[in-house]
Order: structure tokens, then C-alpha cells, then sequence
């Protein structure tokens, strides 16, 4: 997928019809253990812990639970290194482990940094990135992070030696795309216009390409790179900040939430325990099976329903007090642009004195009225992946970390 964009993500990231290379290789079929089954053939005991893994922004919402599910599932750690701008407090309970635990603050767009993190690992996944749809930061701020932050892990593991590098992409490459085009249970394969305006989605969309296109270089020693880049879906769990927005702005209107997308427009959805499962075991399985999953990008999917943003937000925030107003209601899209369009002016005009970022504005209120649904088990067929945790399992601990973190308990 070519992809054309100013160096600030300005103007339009061009794609052409988005397909990720067609599959080469047989696929793997059932011969895969249960899903947290070590990696065949690995012993769990001291004498194995010899992985070095890298996280980069492991301290995010993803990335926390990427280096969790390590510690649990990863029997060849032997040092887990932690790359953030800003560090969690919550690591130093991590360091009571078997597993070295290293927190590196740092700054993914400056290569030195990340050169000195990367040394003498075996495993980088590299989640951390700016997920900013709602203008909090400059286009350029974004592309500095998201891209350059990305040739600098590249650069890195080609420098040092590292070869095996995943990717935390996005479902936003794909869509949806600026012509509003839905994507309904489409996969990896299924051609769609992936045509983007907005920093965030251009950004990703060159970082994936980016790490797809070093797959097979030549790393410091002799050996090729291999890479690989996930792109979840809107992610939800514990952590995820939006859902606690959306949680305090139906507070404000009285344990209310107005409707704004008709329940038809349906979204997938997919709980962050599952997507870094996900990441784990692509990291565990990458280097036996690089012919097959080298330069693959993979869809993060589980059991999660498909529907509207809002309905789906509602299976966390009912049972902790807040309702939907009714459907009938629905209010005029009309209406929403123009309320969208008033948000994106007040923040532009407000800038120079204060960040006004609102959750409805114009991109946002575009991608949460675009059918964008994924129906594929790609990952599966490659690397026998299978969700880790059931949809009920997700939707009881979602609903347990809001009503904690909110004191919504009944
Ligand atoms: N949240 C979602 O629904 C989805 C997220 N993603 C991707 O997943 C990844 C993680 O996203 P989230 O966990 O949701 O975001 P997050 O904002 O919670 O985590 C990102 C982490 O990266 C760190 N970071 C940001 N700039 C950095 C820099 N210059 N140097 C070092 N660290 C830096 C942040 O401090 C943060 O800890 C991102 O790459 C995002 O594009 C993809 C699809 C959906
Ligand atoms: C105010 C209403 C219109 C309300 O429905 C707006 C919801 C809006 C904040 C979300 C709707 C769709 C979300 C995005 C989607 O899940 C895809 C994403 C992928 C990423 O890589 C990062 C997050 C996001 C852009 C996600 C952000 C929040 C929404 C736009």
C-alpha cells in the first residue's frame, strides 16, 4: 500500500487498495496448544530464562498489559525492559520477581535513546505511540513520535543486532477512510480504499509500512530482521481512559448518555487483555515460523460483539449506573456535525490559552458513524492464536475496573 502525506502527515496519506501481501506458506492448521501453552519444546524453569524482551511505552494502557502478560507467560524471560516517557509507579512491584525488570525512561524520537534500550534484546514490541484523535497535539508532534519514533526502533534493532520487532499498528490504517466507506467483516485480504486526512491514522498507516518494508534487512551479525505489526481494533479493558470519560460526561448529564450513532453503524471492539496476549504470542512464535508471519500484519480480534461504540461503552457503563437515553430521541446527525464543528473552532480558538479537546469532534464523530467490523482468523491460521479470555471474562473485568476506579460498586 503506497502511502504519499507530508513529512507532518499533512494533506492526504493515499492509499491504494489496502491488502497486506498475500499469504505465502501452508496454513498451520490445529497443530498449536492451548492458547498459553509455552512455547513448544520450553522447559518453565530457571535454566531457560535467557530472553532479553524490550516494551517500548510499556507504562500506556496497552503496553502495561503487554508487560504483565509477559511476566505470566513468557517462561525465557530473563530481563524485561520497560521503555516510557513517563513510568508507572506500579513497576517496582514488578521487581520482586525472577525476572530482571529494567524501567528506561526515554523518548522514542530521540535514537540514541532507544539504540541504548534496544542493545542485547532479542524481542522489541513496540507499542508506544500518540493516539491522538482528539487534536491534543500538533500534527508534527505526532508524526514525530509515531513515525520517526518507529525508524528509530528500526534503525535500532538493525544497529544492535535485535531481530525480532513487533509492531503495534491500528485497524485506522485500513479505515475508516475519508470517504466514510464501510468496512463490514472485512480481513487482512479485503481490498478498501484506505485514503486518510488526519495525523493520527496517516501516522500509523507510514509506520506500518515502515516496519513491514524492513522486514528481511540485514541486522549488525548477518542475520535478517524479522517483522510483524498487529493492528487492534478500538481496544477496552482496564485502563482505557476514553471509557472514563465517557463514564464522568454521563455523570455530568445525570447518569445519562445521549445517543448520537444509530445502533446500526456497528464497530469490533477488542479487550486489551486478548491484544496483548496477542502481541505475546506473535513474539513467541515469530522466529520459527518467520518465513510464514515475517512482514505480516494481523487484525486483533476475540469473541467481542459487534456494535455501535456507544451500545458496546454501555455493556461496561449500564451496570454501573448510567443509561442510554432512548433511541427515538436520536439526535439529528445534522446537529452533531454542527456541534462537532463549533468544538473543533473553540479548541483552535482556545489554543492559545487552554486545551479544550472534546471527544466529539469532526474525525471523531466520522469514525464513530462508519461501520468498521473485522471478521478474519489469519492469526489464528498462523501462529494459533485464540482469545485468551472469553467476552464474558472481558466484559466482567471491564466492569470491575470501572466500578473500582469510579466507586460505582453496588
Ligand atoms: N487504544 C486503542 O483503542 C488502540 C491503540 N492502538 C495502538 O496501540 C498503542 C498503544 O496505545 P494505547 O495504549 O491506547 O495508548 P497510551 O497513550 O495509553 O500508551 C502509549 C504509551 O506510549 C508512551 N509514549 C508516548 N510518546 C512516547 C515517546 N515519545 N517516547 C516513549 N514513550 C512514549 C506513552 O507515555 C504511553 O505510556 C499505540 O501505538 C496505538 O496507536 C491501536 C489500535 C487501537
Ligand atoms: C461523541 C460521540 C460521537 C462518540 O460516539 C464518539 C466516540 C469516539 C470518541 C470513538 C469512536 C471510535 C473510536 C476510535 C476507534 O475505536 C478506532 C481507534 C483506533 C486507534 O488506533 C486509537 C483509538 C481510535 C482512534 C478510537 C478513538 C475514539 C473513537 C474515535
Amino acid at each position: 500500500m503506497g502511502q504519499e502525506g507530508g513529512a507532518s502527515g499533512r494533506g492526504r496519506c493515499v492509499g491504494r487498495l489496502a491488502q497486506a501481501p498475500r499469504e505465502e506458506g501452508p496454513s498451520s492448521g490445529g497443530q498449536f496448544g492451548h492458547p498459553g501453552t509455552v512455547a513448544a519444546g520450553m522447559a518453565d524453569s530457571a535454566e531457560t530464562r535467557k530472553l532479553v524482551y524490550l516494551v517500548t511505552g510499556g507504562c500506556g494502557f496497552l503496553g502495561e498489559h503487554v508487560v504483565r502478560m509477559l511476566l505470566q507467560r513468557e517462561p525465557r524471560l530473563y530481563e524485561l525492559r520497560v521503555f516510557d516517557l513517563h513510568l508507572g509507579p506500579w513497576l517496582e512491584e514488578l521487581k520482586t520477581g525472577p525476572v530482571q525488570v529494567t524501567a528506561i525512561q526515554g523518548d522514542v524520537t530521540q535514537a540514541h535513546e532507544v539504540a541504548a534500550a534496544v542493545a542485547g534484546a532479542h524481542v522489541v514490541i513496540h507499542t508506544a505511540g500518540l493516539v491522538d484523535v482528539f487534536g491534543r497535539a500538533s500534527p508534527e508532534t505526532i508524526y514525530e513520535v509515531n513515525v520517526q519514533g518507529t525508524k528509530n526502533v528500526i534503525e535500532a534493532c538493525v544497529q544492535t543486532g535485535t531481530r525480532f520487532l513487533v509492531y503495534t499498528s491500528s485497524m485506522e490504517v485500513v479505515g475508516p477512510n475519508i470517504k466514510g466507506h464501510p468496512f463490514y467483516r472485512g480481513n487482512e485480504d479485503t481490498p478498501y480504499e484506505a485514503i486518510h486526512r488526519h495525523p493520527y491514522p496517516c501516522s500509523k498507516a507510514q509506520a506500518e509500512r515502515l516496519v513491514l518494508e524492513a522486514n528481511g534487512r540485514k541486522v549488525h551479525g548477518g542475520l535478517s530482521l524479522v517483522t510483524c505489526a498487529l493492528r487492534p481494533t478500538g481496544i477496552y479493558g482496564e485502563g482505557h481512559q476514553i471509557m472514563r470519560d465517557f463514564y464522568h460526561q454521563g455523570l455530568r448529564l445525570g447518569g445519562r448518555l445521549f445517543r448520537a450513532i444509530p445502533a446500526s453503524v456497528e464497530h469490533s471492539r477488542v479487550y486489551v487483555g486478548n491484544v496483548a496476549w496477542m502481541h505475546v504470542l506473535v513474539a513467541q512464535e515469530l522466529e520459527q515460523r518467520a518465513a510464514l508471519m515475517g512482514g505480516q500484519v494481523y487484525f486483533c480480534y476475540d469473541e467481542s460483539p459487534y456494535k455501535s461504540y456507544e451500545d458496546f461503552n454501555m455493556e461496561f457503563l449500564g451496570p454501573c449506573g448510567l443509561r442510554l437515553v432512548d433511541t427515538r430521541l436520536l439526535v439529528p446527525y445534522w446537529l452533531l456535525m454542527l456541534l462537532a464543528t463549533l468544538n473543533a473552532l473553540l479548541q483552535w480558538l482556545l489554543r492559545p490559552l487552554l486545551l479544550y479537546a472534546p471527544l466529539l469532534n469532526p474525525y471523531t464523530l466520522a469514525v464513530a458513524n462508519t461501520t468498521f467490523t473485522v471478521s478474519t482468523n489469519k492469526a489464528q491460521r498462523h501462529f494459533g492464536y485464540k482469545p485468551l479470555f472469553s467476552w464474558e471474562d472481558s466484559r466482567t473485568r471491564t466492569i470491575r475496573w470501572v466500578q473500582a476506579v469510579e466507586g460505582s460498586a453496588p
